[in-house]
């Protein structure tokens, strides 16, 4: 999509987002509260209209497409759903209207795993069964290309823990697969690509393994049971230190070695020295820090 523009009353919920989501990866999507994750999958889909810019899948405006569940598939609202209706009858529906056969509804319930719940009403489904009903609804059709708009939210441990590897899956055969989320932690592990946008538009498009490299670099981690004493002996001695937990301190200027003979010398008990690799999330914010307007409170 190229410089998408969306205004709503006094609200410019797109601001020349342009971005392109690659095959064979699981791309990122994130971002604050009303930055426009939404708004950009809507009109993806031909649900929202733009005042400027173009949106388009496999070359063509979605709208176009004679049969787009087999072109995108997405998950924008779990709650869409009619309650009185099974999630079997729920996709029977749908691959009907779409011209798909009766043999892949039940390929993906199999897939996310609704098999013993495929014939109960949704409307007794918890949030995360609505979200694997959503999911496999994206994925009637085979398509290439799946949105999934915060699909780990209601999820429970295992839940998240199942989407993950599902996602990687879908990302490993050879799909596009754009996933929104607010948590970092989340996505750790899960995209191979990172979309961030505060405001309407795209603040970094990178990879993540570049993204986690960046943050990590030069960084040492110190495992101590004194953090303040450590922390005090490396600033002093030229160090950007942090402490992101209750026992370890990260060191960013000194070489490993000088750390072990500065923290040896100060009589600072420590178990370990290692490189330090950054979550997603610090370099997630590593990746937003200069982007001002970002850490600005956005109007709802
Ligand atoms: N139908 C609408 N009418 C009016 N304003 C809207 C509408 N849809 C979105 N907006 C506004 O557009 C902006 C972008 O919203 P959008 O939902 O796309 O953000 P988001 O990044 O998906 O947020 P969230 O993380 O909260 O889901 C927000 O300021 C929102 O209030």
């Amino acid at each position: 999509m190229a410089g998408l523009r969306k205004r709503y009353g006094g609200t410019q919920a797109l601001d020349g987002m342009s971005f392109a989501v690659r095959s064979g990866l699981v791309t990122g999507f994130v971002g604050p509260n009303g930055a426009g994750k939404s708004t950009t999958m809507r009109v993806i889909l031909g649900l929202d209209a733009v005042d400027e810019g173009t949106a388009l899948i496999d070359g063509r405006p979605y709208r176009s497409l004679r049969h787009p569940l087999k072109h995108a598939g997405s998950l924008l609202d779990a709650g869409a759903l009619h309650p009185a209706r099974t999630a079997r009858n729920h996709l029977l529906w749908l691959a009907h209207s779409q011209g798909l056969p009766v043999r892949r509804v039940d390929e993906v319930i199999e897939q996310v795993g609704l098999t013993p719940a495929a014939r109960r009403k949704t409307g007794g489904y918890s949030l995360g069964m609505r979200q694997r009903l959503g999911i496999a609804a994206a994925l009637l059709g085979d398509p290439p290309i799946i949105m999934l708009d915060e699909p780990f939210n209601g999820m429970d441990p295992e839940g998240i823990v199942w989407m993950r590897g599902f996602l990687r899956s879908l990302g490993a055969q050879g799909r596009s697969v754009l996933v929104s989320s607010h948590l970092m932690s989340e996505l750790q592990d899960t995209a191979d690509h990172l979309v961030a946008v505060g405001r309407g538009k795209v603040l970094a498009d990178s990879s993540v393994a570049d993204l986690i490299a960046t943050a990590s670099r030069n960084r040492v981690a110190v495992r101590t049971t004194a953090t303040a004493a450590a922390t005090a002996v490396l600033s002093g001695a030229g160090a950007v230190v942090a402490a992101p937990s209750h026992d370890t301190v990260t060191a960013t200027g000194i070489a490993p070695n000088h750390i072990v003979t500065l923290l040896n010398g100060s009589g600072v008990p420590f178990s370990e020295v290692s490189a330090h690799r950054a979550t997603l999330e610090q370099a997630y914010l590593e990746l937003t820090r200069s982007a001002v307007e970002f850490r600005a409170e956005v109007p709802r």
